[in-house]
């Protein structure tokens, strides 16, 4: 495949990038060097843990906001959103539902438990309300869950580089990695995030120019808009309730909520963010201005696959592009339409590599914090200040070597890597979410049933996961030339051939309908294993006693969905101390309505039903009379 794109690439670059390109690229790397050098001389000079993975606690909304979107929001989005609306349409977009609640619950549930416990890293929660052992357990498995990601956030820029320049493919891969650590190491958390801040305006620039120029060369907004629509573009809702089906509204709305709380919930990279706010007011602040940002991100990646169907549909390319991957082919695209532009190319490799470094670099800050606090602290915790703060550095330098080898391994998957990313914080990020949601929803949980919990959901996660990946059947692939199904061409069928191409004709039985599960529902599928089969075993090796639970572990979830009920009667039912906090009465709000119409609706049911009987009993009497 790369052979390939790089041969394409060497027929398209024949003007060459302008000496513009490379200082806007220049100009990236310097700017996040210097932020890491700034943060490397400042303040405290990063010589207390403290201060290296905590930021000192002293951030505020603004930039820890702008920091959590770069964290998950890589180069993998850039390309692969509009690589998947270019083929699919616009169903992707759906998963901006889930956002709502996705961003809600962290900010509600997860954030005051975690924040008042003045953590050090998330895992830590685990071992106050478990035990050391699931600390461990569920440190080992983010870290594992980082590593596998980073692969991908590393391979998919050089990937496009490459395909773009020609730049040796590995070379590209080592000096991202290089850049990140310096300033990772140098900085600390203030650079990591500082930077973010930096790389996603970045980011935004980047994409809004590829959308104003593919708009203009597509002949204006009317002209992109009217293609759209007549190529079948535009995804309506579907409600389609079948799991195995890949983008539903289902899949994306409710399937997406589990995979934004893996991720904004009680992933490290993002808890390390909201602990170093300074107010937990702050930090849920924080946490809704993410709303917005990421409403934004998700639009203009969506509108740029639309922008690119616009300008491209009908051509075939595909003799340029002798490789089948749809992420080559957005990249070639953008690199068609930028061409002739002096500094827009640049400005566009700048993006890529903004999203993939703020994501590298968060990911770094937060393996080095666990693994320091996590794995290191608890066993010596004599260590000297200096000695730790020199140790996590060369953690960082470590991992940053681990994720290039993960790179191969990316590199050695045929998803697009959009898919890729999300299968991975499906099947191991999922799991983690269940650990956490039984520890703070069910005060029964014992430290046996975590452990059970997440080893079954790991189990099943890694069943279905590579299950799919086995038996995947071959002609899934959209090639350019799919896309031909343009209105211009007055076929009919042809559009319905765009939009079905997805669609298997006969439905997968037994086992192999288990394995084409859609990978959006991973998340919630293996969290709510986790949570089962804690359950279970937690009731059989003796549920925890109340008075057990570390005070301020566990959230009163049940207390609160059973609000309708005098206190007395909650207290006997749930076991669980009231954390004296205010109820949420926006998220309790639509559960309330719901209980209300359920209400009415029986007792509208019942009283249908006496008329009916009454009416019965009437035309009885006027027969006998
Ligand atoms: C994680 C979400 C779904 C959040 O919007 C999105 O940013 C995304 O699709 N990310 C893909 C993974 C990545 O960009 O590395
Ligand atoms: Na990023």
């Amino acid at each position: 495949d790369l052979k390939d794109v790089t041969d394409s690439a060497s027929l398209m670059s024949s003007s060459g990038p302008h000496a513009v390109d490379y200082v806007i690229f220049a100009l990236l790397l310097v700017g996040s060097l210097s932020i890491g050098l700034y943060y490397a001389l400042s303040g405290g000079r990063q010589r207390t843990t403290q201060e290296f993975l905590m930021a000192d606690r002293s951030m505020r909304c603004l930039p820890v906001s702008l920091s959590l979107i770069a964290s998950f929001q890589s180069a993998v989005a850039i390309i692969g959103v509009p690589a998947e609306v270019y083929v699919h349409g616009t169903q992707y977009w759906f998963i901006g539902c889930a956002y709502i609640l996705g961003l809600l619950i962290p900010a509600h549930v997860f954030i005051p438990v975690l924040y008042r416990l003045k953590l050090s890293s998330a895992y830590q929660y685990l071992e106050l309300r478990f035990s050391k052992s699931v600390r461990i357990c569920g440190t080992l498995t983010f870290i594992f869950q980082t590593v596998v990601y980073m692969g991908v956030c590393v391979y998919t820029p050089a990937f496009a580089l490459n395909a773009v320049t020609g730049f040796k493919l590995w070379g590209v891969v080592l000096a991202t990695g290089l850049v990140c650590t310096l300033y990772t190491t140098m900085g600390g958390l203030k650079a990591v995030i500082w930077t973010d801040v930096f790389q996603t305006l970045v980011m935004f620039a980047g994409q809004l120019a590829v959308i104003v120029v593919g708009v203009h060369q597509a002949g204006g907004l009317s002209e992109v808009w009217w293609k759209v629509w007549e190529g079948n573009h535009i995804s309506g809702l579907d409600l389609n309730p079948d799991p195995t089906e890949r983008h539903t509204f289902w899949t994306l709305g409710v399937g997406g909520v589990f995979l934004m709380l893996s991720l904004y919930g009680v992933n490290q990279a993002q808890v390390q963010r909201y602990l170093s706010s300074r107010t937990e007011k702050e930090a849920v602040r924080s946490c809704y201005m993410v709303f917005p940002s990421l409403q934004l991100a998700l639009a203009l990646s969506c509108v740029m696959g639309l922008v690119m169907f616009a300008r491209y549909c009908g051509e075939d390319h595909s003799d340029k592009l002798a490789s089948s991957s749809t992420d080559a082919m957005v990249i070639y695209f953008v690199m068609d339409m930028l061409q002739g532009l002096p500094g827009l190319p640049g400005l566009f490799v700048a993006c890529l590599f903004s999203a993939a470094l703020s994501t590298i670099s968060s990911a770094f800050n937060s393996l080095a914090t666990v693994t320091m606090e996590d794995l290191i602290k608890p066993h010596f915790p004599a260590m000297t200040e200096r000695r730790a703060t020199l140790l996590s550095k060369a953690l960082a330098v470590c991992y940053g070597l681990l994720c290039l080898a993960m790179a191969f391994l990316t590199h050695l998957m045929g998803d697009s890597v959009l898919q890729v990313a999300l299968k991975i914080f499906g099947m191991v990020g999922g799991p983690i979410l269940g650990l956490f949601c039984l520890g703070m929803f069910f005060p029964w949980a014992n430290s046996t049933g975590a452990i059970a919990g997440l080893g079954a959901g790991l189990t099943v996660s890694f069943w279905v996961g590579i299950g799919s990946i086995v038996t995947r059947t071959p002609g899934t692939r959209v090639l350019l030339s799919d896309c031909r199904a343009s209105p211009m061409t007055n076929n009919t069928t042809a559009i319905f051939t765009t939009a079905a191409t997805s669609v298997p004709l006969s439905r997968p039985s037994g086992l192999r309908r288990f394995y084409s599960l859609s990978y959006m529902w991973y998340s919630a599928f293996t969290c709510f294993t986790v949570i089962l089969i804690g359950l279970v075993v937690s009731f059989l090796t003796g549920p925890m006693k109340e008075e057990d639970v570390t005070p301020g572990t566990v959230y009163p979830l049940m207390g609160k969905l059973l609000c309708f009920l005098p206190d007395s009667v909650r207290q006997k039912l749930c076991c669980v101390t009231p954390l004296g906090q205010t109820v949420c009465k926006l998220m309790l709000f639509p559960y309330q309505i719901y209980l209300i119409i359920i209400t009415l609706n029986y007792m509208r049911q019942q009283s249908d039903q006496r008329s009916h009987q009454t009416y019965l009993i009437q035309l009885h009497q006027e027969k006998c009379n």
